[in-house]
């Protein structure tokens, strides 16, 4: 069972025009409203897997009334939390002329201390339904918190999952990726600028090691183009496609996260493997024109997926093998 967080969902709105203009009126056919934030985007990947999966999320107001009524439609197992503020927007505008997606998260806000206790007590509950034929939970935590959250939230949350024997997922940015490191997660996944921001560390395997030496046993890192990366305490791996794809990024991470949470919840705990899956989702989610869906061509995006293992000097530029550290 993968039971999905995310702190700060959003209703995803995605509007395409001819080419964005700064400074110009748009016009647009109607848009397509959905429910998200990078939790939400997980399970429904690994939901649309056959991978048995409960998102929660909190929700409010018009939007959260939107946000609930679209994840009841998309078949998703969930459960959402009331809270009194709305739930907040984000909004992509794709550019079908440069196939460049630009987009605008509203900060969120903070719920109160009630709410966030029924969010933890709704993450006890699932992880205590969780356990399937004898396997241990994966929980993914993923996305940004709103701003005032309590800085034990996250920290909290994982040591929740850690007390059950859960696999912990982590996929957040800023001070709260290194308080899940400090906290134990077992896999983080930030993006390049992400760990180099939360790090003060400029290199990615040296701002990895950092997340491994707070705790962390895996660091998956997201390259964009150059692929993706894994960093244990025992080698580095990198991994990517001869040629990226050209398409829509947005949610191509929460698929990464998809493809780790649906292996490690069948007991799969390879790196190589992990890496190789999480590449080719993301790659699938590229080729798709929302967040949260994957292309049904990832099985050969598997196959095409390279894996090397590169010197540090190689991976100051970009490249793929295995070679112990
Ligand atoms: O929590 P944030 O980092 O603001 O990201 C949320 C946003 O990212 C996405 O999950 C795409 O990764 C969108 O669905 C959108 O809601």
């Amino acid at each position: 069972m993968i039971v999905t967080v995310t702190p700060n969902p959003a209703l995803d709105l995605t509007w395409h025009v001819d080419r964005i203009l700064p400074g110009g009126t748009h016009r647009a056919d109607t848009g397509v409203a959905r429910a998200g934030g990078k939790g939400l985007n997980v399970a429904r990947v690994a939901h649309a897997h056959g991978a048995p999966v409960r998102a929660l999320a909190t929700a409010g107001g018009p939007t959260g009334d939107e946000f609930a009524a679209e994840l009841a439609a998309s078949g998703v197992p969930h459960e959402l939390i009331p809270v009194r503020g709305a739930t907040r927007r984000s909004i992509a505008l794709v550019d079908e002329h440069l196939g460049d997606t630009t987009i605008v998260n509203e900060r969120g806000l903070n719920p109160g201390p009630e709410e966030w206790a029924a969010l933890a007590e709704a993450v006890r509950r699932s992880l205590g339904d969780a356990p399937v034929r004898g396997r241990k939970p994966v929980l993914v935590l993923s996305g940004s918190l709103p701003p005032g959250a309590p800085d034990e939230l996250l920290p909290g949350l994982i040591r929740l999952g850690r007390n059950v024997g859960a696999t912990v997922i982590a996929d957040t940015s800023g001070p709260a990726l290194l308080a899940a490191a400090d906290a134990g997660a077992t896999v983080l996944k930030p993006n390049a600028a992400e760990l180099a921001e939360a790090t003060g560390i400029a290199d990615p395997v040296a701002g990895a090691c950092e997340l491994l030496h707070r705790g962390a046993s895996l660091v998956l890192l997201s390259r964009g183009a150059d692929g993706m990366l894994a960093v244990t305490s025992e080698e580095i791996v990198r991994a990517r496609l001869a040629e990226p794809l050209a398409g829509n990024p947005t949610g191509a991470g929460d698929a990464a996260v998809a493809a780790c949470a649906v292996l490690l919840a069948r007991g799969v705990k390879d790196p190589v493997a992990l890496l190789r899956r999480a590449t080719a989702w993301s790659a699938a989610a590229v080729l798709m024109p929302l967040a949260g869906e994957i292309h049904p061509s990832w099985p050969d995006l598997e196959s095409a997926v390279m894996v090397d293992s590169p010197s540090l000097t190689a991976l100051r530029r970009p490249s793929v093998e295995r070679t112990p550290r």
